[in-house]
């Protein structure tokens, strides 16, 4: 049945609807990744945006039980050219349809993405809504209302652990402060046998010190870093105390607790193939990437940062550390999940930091 996407330009896409049929607004974004669209739709950072995927064929190989990154996705919508009818793949378990009735999740497909984007591409990144399932198309009032809808400033709060939980190991002790975690990234310290905390965001560096972590992580998440301060105050005071490793949102908040500036860019970058540059090295990273904003090179003049890597595409920043301490962060994703696993190192690297720290060395004594 019919649907449309109305964007705030005025914009009006005619499309089929899949998955939930209500209203849904959003901020349209795109990503360019050609496959990983279920660690996608799963990823939290998605929190309140209607994602457009720009390869053509979506859900051709279903979904299946372990490529979910949460366990209920947070997108608002989904945008695709076309719905694959029959998935394929020994690991599939449902299709895509499937998946979008059961989670409630709101789609058009028999979408000219290649229009969408280059929209978005011009303007930025939109609000925009999806009518209502078979609803005849009422513009005016679509406008209005697009125009009264502002996006949610609680998204961390919204994907957030309530509570910590353990995800016990036996080597170093990681608390991860969880914006709205992938699960890769939680993988990826239980690969390495680390003895996990994950904790809800608001908790505080003098309660995360008191469980005498050898390291913190910081995840990603959703929205603008700046809608965090408890976030950003928890972090200035965890640096210089201990090991931290922040990715994405993680990464813009260290920039900020250390006294630099974000901005929004003008259409982010999401997909599963962006290349990132170390700057030590000179060596270039293929990276799976998902933000809307960006640390400003000129803000880090006054603080104790220094940049490590920035993006071949556009030259903004994509990795800092601070001069003295043992904090690095990356804007772009290790765990990959979806997309290229190039900089799954820093993983290593982040426990060699531990292990190296005077809690470290106290405790092989
Ligand atoms: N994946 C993330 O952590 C995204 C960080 C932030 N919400 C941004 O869009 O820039």
């Amino acid at each position: 049945m019919k649907r449309y996407l109305v964007l705030e330009t005025g914009d009006v896409f005619e499309g089929i609807g899949f998955g939930h049929e209500e209203e849904s607004f959003g901020e349209v974004v795109f990503t360019t990744g050609m496959t990983g669209y279920q660690e996608t739709l799963s990823d939290p950072s998605y929190f309140g945006q209607i994602i457009t995927m720009t390869y053509p064929l979506i859900g051709n190989y279903g979904v299946n039980r372990d490529d979910f990154e949460s366990i209920q996705p947070a997108l608002s919508g989904m945008v695709v050219k076309e719905l694959a009818d029959y998935p394929s793949n020994f690991r599939s378990d449902y299709s895509l349809e499937e998946l979008f009735s059961q989670k409630n999740i709101p789609g058009i497909q028999d979408i000219d993405t290649r229009r969408l984007t280059r929209i978005l591409r011009i303007h930025g990144s939109l609000k925009g809504v999806f009518t209502k399932t078979g609803e005849a198309l009422q513009l005016d009032i679509m406008l209005e209302k697009l125009a009264r809808f502002e996006l949610p400033k609680n998204q961390v709060e919204s994907v957030s652990t309530k509570k910590a939980y353990p995800s016990p190991g036996r080597g170093q002790r990681v608390v991860l402060m969880d914006f709205g975690m992938k699960h890769g990234i939680l993988r990826e310290l239980n690969k390495r046998d680390c003895d996990v905390l994950v904790v809800p965001y608001n908790t505080t560096a003098k309660d995360i010190l008191a469980m005498s972590p050898d390291g913190v992580m910081l995840s990603n998440g959703p929205g603008d870093p700046k809608d965090v301060p408890e976030a950003i105050e928890t972090v200035r005071q965890l640096i210089g105390q201990i090991p931290v490793f922040g990715i994405c949102l993680g990464h813009q908040l260290f920039a900020l607790a250390s006294g630099a500036d974000t901005e929004k860019l003008t259409f982010g970058h999401r997909g599963a193939n962006h290349p990132v540059k170390e700057l030590k090295t000179g060596k270039t990273e293929l990276t799976s990437q998902n933000h809307g904003y960006t640390v400003i090179p000129t803000s880090l003049e006054q603080t104790e940062i220094e940049v490590t890597h920035i993006a071949l595409n556009d030259g903004s920043i994509e990795g800092l550390k601070h001069a003295t301490h043992p904090v690095f962060t990356v804007q772009y994703h290790p765990e990959a999940s979806p997309g290229p696993e190039d900089s799954n190192h820093l993983f290593d690297e982040f426990i060699d930091l531990m292990v190296k720290s005077e809690k470290g060395e106290r405790q092989r004594a």
